[in-house]
């Protein structure tokens, strides 16, 4: 599959269960899930799982990222740090499309001691659904764009 259909999932030690199920909901919505770890349970620092994520959206590996830990922000603020990255924590679906659709977030955080697994099926759901509108918006995307320089 394309780079542009691709997902890269990745978490901490909190995300393990939530990631798994992620990933086999995005495969069967026809996308191609990227699952990169962890796969032991054992406690490991969500900053270098948000990081390698982060990267495999910004080298344009993958189209989106889903990155779980306990809350979604921990692992959410080690992502935004990597350069044209723009991902936002989600605990419903409606600012989950409208990162989409406002602000081109390139990545979604999740919570998995804060959302169930529906929820967390469903705020994925309209992550990917949702399009970029363009317009007001991209200005105000190039201006956090300009703020890496
Ligand atoms: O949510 C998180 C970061 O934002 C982590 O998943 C959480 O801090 C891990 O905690 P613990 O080591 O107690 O499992």
């Amino acid at each position: 599959m394309t780079a542009n259909r691709r997902v890269v999932l990745s978490s901490d030690h909190a995300g393990i269960a939530l990631r798994r199920a992620i990933a086999t909901h995005i495969n069967a919505l026809g996308w191609e899930a990227v699952d990169i770890g962890p796969t032991t349970p054992e406690s490991t620092p969500y900053p270098q799982h948000g990081a390698a994520a982060a990267q495999r959206v910004a080298s344009e590996d993958c189209r989106f990222g889903v990155i779980i830990c306990g809350t979604g922000q921990g692992i959410m603020m080690a992502a935004n740090k990597v350069p044209g990255i723009r991902c936002g924590v989600c605990s419903e679906p409606f600012s989950a499309r409208m990162i989409r659709q406002h602000n081109d977030a390139n990545m979604l955080a999740l919570g998995a001691r804060v959302v169930g697994e529906g929820l967390a099926l469903a705020i994925v759901d309209g992550f990917l659904s949702a399009e970029f509108e363009g317009g007001r918006h991209a200005t105000r995307v190039e201006m956090i764009a300009a703020l890496e320089q």
